[in-house]
């Protein structure tokens, strides 16, 4: 993905659909709990993203990240707890109207069925369309916008299980901006990306705040995390230990306390943004 293209035509085409809410508070949750198999994975988070804001979730191997994404958009039913998106509940509203409100892209996300890189992208118009509504020419041109701001129209007839892991996380990107969504939430979306799709994921997820897009992404590179995101939620151990603007939350002492690695924040010489070097403690 190049940066000339990333965000150009999906926020002209397909991201300015939002209806008015009436309510501007962005993601609230409240006393999350997760519970599996008996184990205590979420313990009492709570954590807001404000509206329009990207916002990174960052914190170790375990520490709880995809649990949290999962039940934060009701993949996985909390225990206790309670999400908010302005005046919507997340968890008691039926899927469908869930899912033209919130889009979510999982990690390694897979397929069973032997589907075309189009039909996994088209999945994602499915909750605006009435079961008998064939693909409107406004649908195939979201679908068309979509693909080519994650730079994979030319895999469009390919089968998504013969795709690299790279191409599937665009694709899955790409289906999700399909979507429409006003909340989007992302698990390791720079997962198996090299380091130019990288930035160009990064540089989409911050156009998309433009459009009034609330994005909340897991990440590992803290890196990538204070150049792009305003604010960052720490999370171990499945409790958040810092949550608040970027440049006031993550500083090295943090680093060292949650990671257990000494760290130390630069500065890029060509771009200003942080740069973490790390080594061990
Ligand atoms: N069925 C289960 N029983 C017990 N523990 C589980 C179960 N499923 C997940 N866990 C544990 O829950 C914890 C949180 O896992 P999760 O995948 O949410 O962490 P994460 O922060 O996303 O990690 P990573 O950075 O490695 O992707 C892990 O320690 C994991 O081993």
């Amino acid at each position: 993905m190049s940066d000339d293209n990333v965000g150009d035509s999906m926020g002209a085409a397909s991201l300015h659909n939002h209806s008015n809410l009436g309510d501007d508070s962005g993601l609230v949750a409240e006393r999350i709990r997760v519970t599996t198999d008996g184990t205590l994975l979420i313990d009492d988070v709570d954590c807001t993203v404000a509206r329009g804001s990207l916002s990174a979730l960052v914190g170790p191997n375990g520490a709880g990240k995809s649990t949290l994404l999962r039940a934060l958009t009701a993949v996985q039913t909390p225990a206790a707890g309670s999400v908010t998106f302005g005046s919507n509940d997340l968890l008691g509203m039926p899927r469908r109207q869930r899912a033209r409100l919130a889009a979510f892209v999982e990690q390694d996300a897979t397929t069973d069925t032997s589907l075309t890189v189009g039909m996994v992208v088209a999945l994602g118009r499915l909750p605006h369309q009435s079961l008998w509504e064939a693909d409107s020419p406004e649908s195939a041109a979201i679908i068309a916008a979509s693909l080519e701001t994650v730079e994979m129209t030319a895999f469009r007839e390919r089968e998504f299980q013969s795709l690299s892991g790279g191409e599937k996380q665009r694709v899955m990107l790409a289906r999700a901006l399909a979507q429409q969504p006003q909340l989007l939430t992302l698990d390791e979306p720079t997962n198996h990306l090299d380091i130019a799709a990288q930035l160009a994921v990064l540089e989409l997820l911050s156009s998309l705040r433009s459009t009034g897009v609330t994005v909340l992404a897991a990440l590992h590179d803290l890196s990538l995390a204070a150049s792009y995101c305003d604010h960052i939620i720490v999370l171990s151990h499945g409790r958040v230990v810092a949550a608040g603007a970027t440049e006031t939350v993550l500083t090295e002492q943090l680093i060292a306390d949650v990671y257990g690695v000494t760290a130390s924040i630069l500065r890029n010489p060509v771009t200003g943004k942080p740069v973490i070097g790390f080594s061990p403690a």
